[in-house]
């Protein structure tokens, strides 16, 4: 039986991927492992025991992966599962960004009661709400990940003339990119160069304040700024002098602070990006089926702190140890096995940064000591042995 504790609210179709094998709670004592949105581990105790956490979303800013990594407990995300989501809020707070549409409605609300009159003072206070359209202006988008490369093509499709910042884009997401999207090589330039930007890049050491004075003095004077990635990678004090001093024209974001709320020409949604019924079904089905795969087989996939690292299942002992990625480690695990006379099968090994994997099938051998020893290795940090079916 294996144990999996809840943080947030998760999507049922997680009973899709997790069968009778598995007891899924909010109150789970001694978890395998924790299944989670957007719930903050940073200010709580990791339970002794526990290997996985799946996290039915794309930002792990709310888990210390290090703790994690030292811990041997493997972090998973769901690339690009809740993608859509994000970019159609984004595409819709392109437009509240331009046209003055709440503050109309919050206006509108203030006829009630004034019955017929109602349609002449529309038509006279409604000029109060002007705003330009998106067609032509141009659309700055800061990371061209995922959510990024959706938002940057769905803005050119309606009309935009689209600028892409990303230093690090991979393979996959240039290939989805349109050719339409300009490159823009720089951050300062990016600016400089759009009526509009849209942060799409995760909130880590290197993203914190990526926004600030010295940057927005640069933008485009009423630059509009979309954040649907994390309230940390815009200086907020800087921001808020920005709106002041009209630098900045709007801020859209979804990530509301005391700081925020009620200022003129903000607009704070209750990170609601990844809030569809598509999107949570799509994160949970995919965060319960990593760690499953991991629980039961020792597969890594979409991990944040170890090496995708799998092997095809057949039913053979499977050694699964995590490690250091440093010198000797695999000849040094190979050396217990071969003094044990156990014949390997099957073998996988990856490294990632400062973390590796080694996945190997036997042909025969039971635990009699062999994960202790195992994990007696200098450099390794946890062993398991399994048998791997699927
Ligand atoms: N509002 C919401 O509900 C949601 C918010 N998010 C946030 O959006 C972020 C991005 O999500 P995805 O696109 O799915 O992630 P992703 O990992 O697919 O894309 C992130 C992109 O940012 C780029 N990047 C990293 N550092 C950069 C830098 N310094 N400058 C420019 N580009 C940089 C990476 O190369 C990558 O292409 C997440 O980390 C999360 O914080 C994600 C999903 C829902
Ligand atoms: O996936 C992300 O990074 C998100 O911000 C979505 O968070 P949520 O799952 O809605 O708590």
């Amino acid at each position: 039986m294996y144990r999996i504790q809840t943080l947030n609210a998760i999507s049922s179709v997680i009973y899709d991927e997790l069968d009778d094998q598995y007891q899924v709670s909010k109150e789970e004592t001694h978890p395998d492992a924790y299944l989670i949105r957007s719930a903050n581990l940073h200010d709580q105790e990791l339970p002794e025991g526990l290997l996985a956490i799946g996290r039915a979303g794309a930002g792990t800013n709310n888990i210390p992966v290090d703790a994690c990594t030292e811990k041997g407990i493997v972090v998973f995300n769901t690339p690009g599962a809740n993608a859509n989501a994000v970019k159609e809020l984004v595409i819709a707070s392109l437009f509240l960004a331009s046209r003055r549409v709440i503050e109309g409605i919050e206006w509108t609300k203030t006829l009630k009661g004034q019955g017929d009159e109602i349609g002449k003072l529309v038509e006279k206070g409604k000029n109060q709400f002007v705003g330009p359209e998106v067609k032509g202006k141009r659309l700055g988008v800061i990371g061209l990940g995922a959510i990024g490369v959706m938002v940057a093509n769905a803005a050119h499709a309606i009309g935009m003339e689209v600028l892409g910042y990303d230093p690090f884009i991979s393979i996959d997401a240039a290939w989805h990119l349109s050719r339409a999207v300009k490159h823009e090589s720089s951050l300062e330039a990016l600016l400089a160069n759009s009526d509009y930007i849209t942060i799409h890049v995760p909130l880590n050491a290197k993203t914190k304040d990526l926004i600030n004075a010295e940057n927005l003095a640069r933008a485009n004077q009423g630059i509009r700024i979309l954040n649907f990635a994390r309230g940390g990678i815009i200086n907020e004090e800087d921001l808020v002098k920005a709106l002041e001093e009209k630098q900045v024209g709007r801020y859209i974001t979804d990530f509301p602070s005391e700081a925020l709320i009620g200022l003129p020409n903000v607009i704070c949604i209750p990170h609601l990006g990844a809030s569809t019924p598509e999107s949570e079904d799509n994160c949970a089905r995919m965060a319960a089926a990593q760690v499953r795969d991991y629980l039961e087989n020792g597969n890594i996939r979409n991990s944040v702190n170890f090496p995708d690292c799998s092997l095809p299942g057949t039913g053979a002992p499977r050694l699964a140890v995590l490690h250091k990625n440093e010198p000797n480690m695999v000849g040094q695990i190979t050396s217990i096995l071969a003094a044990r006379g156990i014949n390997i099968n099957n073998m996988n090994n990856r490294s990632r940064g400062q973390t590796a994997y080694t996945l190997i099938d036997l042909d025969n051998g039971s635990d009699d000591g062999l994960v202790e020893a195992m994990g007696n290795i200098q450099g390794v940090i946890s062993a398991r042995l399994m048998s791997a079916k699927r």
